[in-house]
């Protein structure tokens, strides 16, 4: 499917964010993410408990938590994908709620269990996603041709989606959420299913892209990797937040965010296994 570029220099200017944090008239930058009193129940199943967070510009951060803590449930009504049952959620200091296409315009988005447009190539899903964000033609070209190079998907720009690997998928999802420069990016579980090289090669992009002020809100389960790359994290066990603020004031005394982390959910000194007595290739069977 071939999609000409159009020229709408005017769109583009309207929809694309100025690089870094935007800056109110009295000169103070609103937080990237506000979330007041936010609540969902899936039925009886309390997803999320009305929680409060603040989230500064320009950090990279890391929201951290068990399975089934309630982290994409957060995520997901963060970016508009999922209407909470209560609370409040701002983005830059606009209403996600009130306010979807300003929200809409300052974010990127890389949700768990990405689906992409399985029958266009790589090339050509980038160049859909930036008509749909009103860039010009040339500049998605050329945006696209970075994003592609850097993110080592050159080699495959022309192969259709449905035949990319799972890392693959994750660095052509990243590229479309990167394409308009948005100033909040937000990743459920980058990592997962990427490997080392590749993984190596996202973390230097996103590194790259906070370091223009730009905020990195993304969620896993690898301590090691929020401890080494974030800034600020959010730590959320049963649908609550349980700390939050920079990395080196959460980890506190202990001597790794791990650490900290199993204290915080309660999973410390939990006994890992020990009722398995027949689990093992020397017991009897
Ligand atoms: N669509 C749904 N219907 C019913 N319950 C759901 C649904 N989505 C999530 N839940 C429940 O809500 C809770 C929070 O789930 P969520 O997926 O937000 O957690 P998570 O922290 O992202 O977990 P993981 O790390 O395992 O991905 C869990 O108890 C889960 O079973």
């Amino acid at each position: 499917m071939a999609i000409e570029p159009e020229n709408n220099d005017q769109t583009a200017k309207t929809l694309t964010p100025p690089d870094g944090p935007p800056v109110r008239a009295d000169g103070t930058v609103p937080p990237a993410v506000r979330i007041q009193g936010l609540w969902k129940k899936y039925g009886e199943q309390i997803a999320v408990a009305g929680i409060d967070l603040t989230l500064p510009a320009g950090r990279f951060i890391g929201l951290v938590g068990p399975n089934g803590a309630g982290k994409t449930t957060t995520l997901s009504m963060v970016t508009g994908l999922l209407r909470p049952d209560a609370g409040q959620v701002e983005i830059g200091g606009h209403d996600v709620w009130h306010d979807p296409v300003a929200v809409k315009s300052r974010i990127g988005v890389l949700p768990e269990g990405l689906r992409l447009f399985e029958r266009l190539s790589g090339r050509e899903l980038l160049a859909y996603i930036g008509r749909l964000r009103g860039l010009p033609g040339a500049e998605v070209d050329k945006r696209a041709d970075q994003l592609l190079q850097v993110l080592d998907l050159a080699g495959a720009q022309n192969k259709l989606v449905v035949d990319y690997s799972t890392g693959m998928r994750k660095k052509i999802g990243l590229a479309a959420a990167l394409l308009h420069n948005p100033e909040v990016l937000f990743l459920d579980e980058p990592f997962e299913g990427v490997d080392p090289v590749s993984a190596q090669t996202i973390r230097g992009v996103l590194e790259r892209y906070t370091s223009s002020g730009a905020t990195v809100v993304f969620s896993s389960h690898v301590m090691e990797l929020v401890e080494s790359l974030c800034d600020w994290v959010a730590v959320m066990a049963g649908g609550r937040i349980r700390a939050d603020g920079p990395t080196a004031e959460v980890r506190g005394d202990a001597p790794s965010l791990q650490d900290a982390f199993l204290e915080l959910v309660g999973a410390n000194g939990r006994a890992a296994g020990q009722d398995l007595d027949w689990l093992g290739g020397g017991a009897a069977r």
